[in-house]
């Protein structure tokens, strides 16, 4: 599991394991990570010109100390500091024994022009966001230049609890973080500044407590993925129902039921009218439709506006069985959910349920997803590249494992019957919301293989990616 925790969470694990040893150990141990990962993306130092840019807090100090490093294992090391009067002495005494030197504003655009790396300690978990000057004008030469950034503890700029990045900030090949993930780095938009991430252990370990964000990885989902017994029989499999299609929007039937007879479940009941009915019988002959007894609901991807598919979807989300409610079906939500529900909005989605611009969403995910899992007593599923699934206890998990070719007409509808799936087969919605994300994104990255995909070839996908994550045979 990859877990994180608020700028004051790791605050205080970080002076209580301070407590115990000698200062300015645990900048040493950051340092030294940092000096590594910069050097595995160099692929060598000896020759290499790394520019370190500098603020006035500790994460200047890090960032000095690791060039220090680097300059002793040959790298031509040089550093702008932001702030004379403020920066880190014992960082830039490291760097300067160490043959780095400071630069002259007046160099400052030649060397980043000629740099093959820039180590951005401008401003760590003490950064408020956004870049004050000179902060902003150095990183408008490393802009011009197209120079690759390594980010200390964070892309400065962005706000580490959320992710929002409501001003200028840095954009990051890599972000090498400490003691533990932030946030902002497991939450779009600040999740693609940060670019990749790699963890430096610096021994907070035992002094976290409960996470406040989690994100699963491929053993986390193995582990929850459900799988039949020798005393299974189809019906304690699970049987999950699928509400969606119309005349019109035949394909989101097709899809929707192509998402759930990939997962966990012993059957598919379908529930529709004449034409994707059709559909749905040609393609499936295991798929069963018409009502009848289930473990849990997918309603709602391309009903459109029949009155009385509204009133079917407000009858199932009143029956208080656990029911998955996508696209049109969240145009009917009652004033307050009741059971385990799961609501999948996209972004445009979200923003018409809480009566903001779509851009409001898009800039605070994790706060808009939060406020809609309370709102409504439901776990939300807002989809995007960094998927956020809240439940209305306060509990979060973000999947960080995407393709973008999974950004496709039908994909949604595909997320849904994967997710009902496994809600039918026992998980609870934060569970199969955030299972079912990591199916699916696994799912597009095997159908994929770097290229593009149809919604189809995805649904399709989904057995070999169950089959992977459970450790089965290619
Ligand atoms: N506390 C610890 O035990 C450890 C901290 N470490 C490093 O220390 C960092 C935190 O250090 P600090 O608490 O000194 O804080 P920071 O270095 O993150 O930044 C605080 C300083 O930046 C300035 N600042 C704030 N917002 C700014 C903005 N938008 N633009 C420009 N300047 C801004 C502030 O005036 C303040 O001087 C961590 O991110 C990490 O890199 C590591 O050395 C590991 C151990
Ligand atoms: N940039 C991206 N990278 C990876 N996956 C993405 C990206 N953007 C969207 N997705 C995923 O694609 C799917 C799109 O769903 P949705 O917006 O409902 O589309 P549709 O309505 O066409 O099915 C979601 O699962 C979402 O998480
Ligand atoms: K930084």
């Amino acid at each position: 599991m990859r877990t994180a925790y608020t700028v004051d969470r790791i605050r205080a694990a970080e002076q209580a394991l301070m407590a115990q040893l000698p200062p300015g150990t645990l900048m040493q141990r950051a340092a030294a990570g940092l000096a590594t990962a910069c050097a595995d993306f160099l692929g060598g130092c000896y020759g290499a010109e790394v520019v370190v840019v500098a603020g006035t807090g500790d994460n200047g100090g890090d960032a000095l100390y690791a060039g220090a490093r680097l300059a002793r294992r040959g790298a031509r090391v040089s550093a702008i500091v932001l702030d004379q009067a403020k920066v880190h002495r014992g960082g830039v005494a490291a760097l300067t024994t160490a043959g780095g030197w400071v630069l002259a504003p007046d160099e400052y655009a030649t060397a980043i022009a000629g740099a093959d790396l820039v180590l951005d300690g401008i401003v760590g978990i003490g950064g408020k966001p956004g870049l004050r000057p000179p902060a902003d004008r150095v990183l408008d030469l490393v802009e011009e230049h197209a120079v690759p950034v390594v980010a200390v503890d964070v892309p400065s700029g962005i706000d580490v609890d959320t992710g929002e990045t409501p001003a200028r900030h840095v954009r990051a090949e890599l972000t090498v973080t400490f003691g533990a993930h932030k946030i902002g780095l497991l939450v779009d938009p600040g999740a693609t500044a940060a670019g990749l991430v790699h963890l430096v252990d610096i021994g907070l370990g035992p002094y976290l407590g409960e996470p406040d964000v989690e994100a699963l990885q491929a053993d986390d989902v193995a582990e929850r993925l459900p799988e039949p017994s020798r005393a299974s029989h189809k019906y304690s499999r699970g049987v999950v129902g699928v509400v969606a299609g119309s005349e019109q929007y035949t394909g989101a039937a097709v899809l929707a039921v192509g998402g759930a007879v990939a997962g966990p479940v012993g059957m598919v009941r379908y529930v529709g009218p004449p034409e994707p009915t059709r559909y749905v019988r040609a393609r499936w002959p295991d798929v069963v439709c018409g009502e009848g007894r289930v473990q849990a609901w997918v309603v709602g991807s391309g009903l459109g506006d029949d009155p009385a598919r509204a009133d079917e979807v407000r009858r199932i989300l009143a029956s208080g069985l656990p029911v998955l409610v996508d696209a049109d079906g969240l145009r009917h939500l009652p004033e307050r959910c009741e059971g385990p529900v799961l609501l999948t909005p996209h972004e445009g989605e979200l923003a018409r349920l809480l009566g903001v611009e779509r851009e409001a969403v898009t800039a605070r995910r994790l706060h808009y997803a939060r406020a809609a899992a309370a709102r409504w007593n439901a776990t939300v599923l807002l989809k995007g590249a960094t998927t956020v699934v809240a439940a209305p206890d306060g509990r979060v998990r973000v999947n960080t494992v995407s393709v973008p070719w999974v950004a496709t007409a039908g994909s949604g509808d595909v997320l849904s019957g994967v997710c009902g799936s496994l809600l039918a087969a026992g998980l609870d919605p934060l569970e199969a919301g955030s299972v079912g994300a990591y199916l699916h994104q696994t799912a597009g990255v095997l159908a994929s293989r770097g290229g593009p995909i149809t919604a189809d070839d995805l649904a399709r996908a989904v057995p070999a990616a169950y089959r992977m994550l459970l450790g089965g045979d290619e």
